[in-house]
């Protein structure tokens, strides 16, 4: 961006640039705000994380045009005492640091919970004691289970967005029973948020919390045996990619029956932007950010990606593209799962005029050709070679 540009917010004030901390910058999540941030706006940002993998990019030397605006700290945050100082530096903190992927939450019940609330605990506290503004990431996974699936099936009242339709300050958050680890993510979350909403009703920090409904696009988790764990199992659309890649069946974890409403990576950054430069707008506010119009049963999904994925790498589709599987099989014990995810739309749009624009066939067909370029030729070397890899 042009440095002379003055840049305004949505009431037409002049936008100082803000020093930003992002905490989990080399997620998925992390690394396209990185890139909004660098590539649109003056602002700077502290970027920490575990890993700068999905950033590197963007730290390379040679990336000049925004030298400077840009540092990252490999710090973990379960223990490191310089995160008290980089939060007193900024003036925002961005809390995406997190495990979020359901194949750990009934097999990792423990590190899930600590992850999610034990290790964002100093985070609040520092920003509120610091009279610093935080912006934290939660799950669309709070609201769990509709109260329609409790329903009989074939009961009308199911068509009712009453039944399903899942509102920030209405829904409630239902969970299974404790044995159903499943859960040990979204009850973390749900404490996190109860927390960060206590510390801004008793003490006045600023806050904004963002409820993220399936987010999805390049870079989301790592295919396994390439960049990740052979015997890893990421989330949905890594899993289905990776199946493509190998032409292998994608597996429909209790028939693919579950309902989800996908978003483009690239739509929901620019919410959380809005959220970054509009802060009079968006704290004390709760944000459902996904897309309404793209929902899908797993199964529906499976059946795009292997249409988009034939299209995209030119190789005919298996007669047979998909196998169930059960989810003691594919999760193990303690597996349960969210029947339906419809985000009520009303807070974001009357806060923030923000609305999601790409459809599922589009976001898929970009996704699967970066996953095409991306790892087409490491499959084919580690299937031909598997020894080596
Ligand atoms: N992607 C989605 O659709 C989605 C949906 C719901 C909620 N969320 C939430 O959004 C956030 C980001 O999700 P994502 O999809 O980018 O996940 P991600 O796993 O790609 O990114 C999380 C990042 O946090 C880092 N991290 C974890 N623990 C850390 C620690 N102790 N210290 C330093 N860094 C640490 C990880 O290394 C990783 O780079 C998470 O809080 C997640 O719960 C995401
Ligand atoms: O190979 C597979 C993998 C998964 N499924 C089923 O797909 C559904 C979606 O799974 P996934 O995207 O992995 O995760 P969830 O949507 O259940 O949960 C995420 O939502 C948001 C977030 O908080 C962070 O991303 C996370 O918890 C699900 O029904 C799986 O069973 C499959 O059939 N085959």
């Amino acid at each position: 961006m042009a440095a002379s540009t003055v840049r305004t917010n949505l009431d037409g004030k002049p936008l100082n640039p803000l020093t930003i901390l992002m905490i989990g910058a080399g997620g998925f999540i992390g690394s396209h705000l990185c890139e909004k941030i660098l590539q649109e706006t003056p602002h700077k940002i502290l970027a920490l994380d575990v890993y700068s993998d999905k950033i590197k990019h963007l730290l390379e030397p040679e990336s000049l045009e925004w030298a400077g605006r840009i540092q990252f700290h490999r710090i973990n945050i379960k223990h490191d005492s310089r995160l008290e100082g980089l939060i007193k530096m900024s003036d925002l903190t961005i809390n995406l640091a997190a495990i979020c992927t359901p194949a750990d939450y009934n097999t990792r019940p423990l590190d899930t919970i600590y992850s999610n609330f034990i290790d964002a605990l100093p985070v609040v506290k520092y920003c509120s004691e610091n009279g610093k503004r935080l912006i934290h990431f939660s799950t669309c996974e709070v609201y769990g289970k509709t109260i329609g699936s409790f329903l009989p099936k074939d009961s009308p009242l199911r068509q009712d967005p009453a039944y399903y339709l899942l509102k920030e300050d209405d829904s409630p958050c239902i969970f299974g029973s404790i044995e159903k680890q499943r859960w040990s993510y979204a009850c973390a979350k749900q404490l996190i948020e109860r927390l960060i909403y206590a510390e801004g009703a008793e003490n006045g920090l600023e806050f904004t919390i963002v409820r993220p409904f399936n987010w999805i696009g390049p870079r989301m988790d790592f295919i396994p045996g390439i960049d990740g764990p052979s015997e890893g199992v990421p989330r949905v659309l890594a899993c289905f990619s990776n199946a493509l890649l190998r032409r292998e069946q994608l597996k429909l974890v209790d028939g693919g029956e579950s309902q989800r409403t996908f978003v483009y990576i690239k739509d929901a950054i620019e919410a959380v932007l809005l959220m970054i430069e509009n802060p009079d707008r968006a704290n004390g506010h709760i944000f459902n950010v996904g897309n309404p119009n793209n929902e899908v049963t797993v199964r529906q999904l499976a059946e795009m990606m292997t249409a988009v994925y034939a299209n995209v790498s030119g190789e005919p589709a298996l007669e047979e593209p998909t196998v169930d599987v059960s989810s003691k099989e594919f999760y193990g014990e303690g597996y349960d799962d969210s029947d339906k995810r419809i985000p009520d739309m009303t807070i974001i749009n009357k806060q923030l005029g923000w609305n999601p624009k790409t459809s599922l066939w589009d976001l898929l067909d970009s996704t699967l050709t970066y996953q095409h370029k991306t790892y087409a030729e490491a499959i084919k070397k580690v299937i031909s070679h598997p020894t080596t890899s």
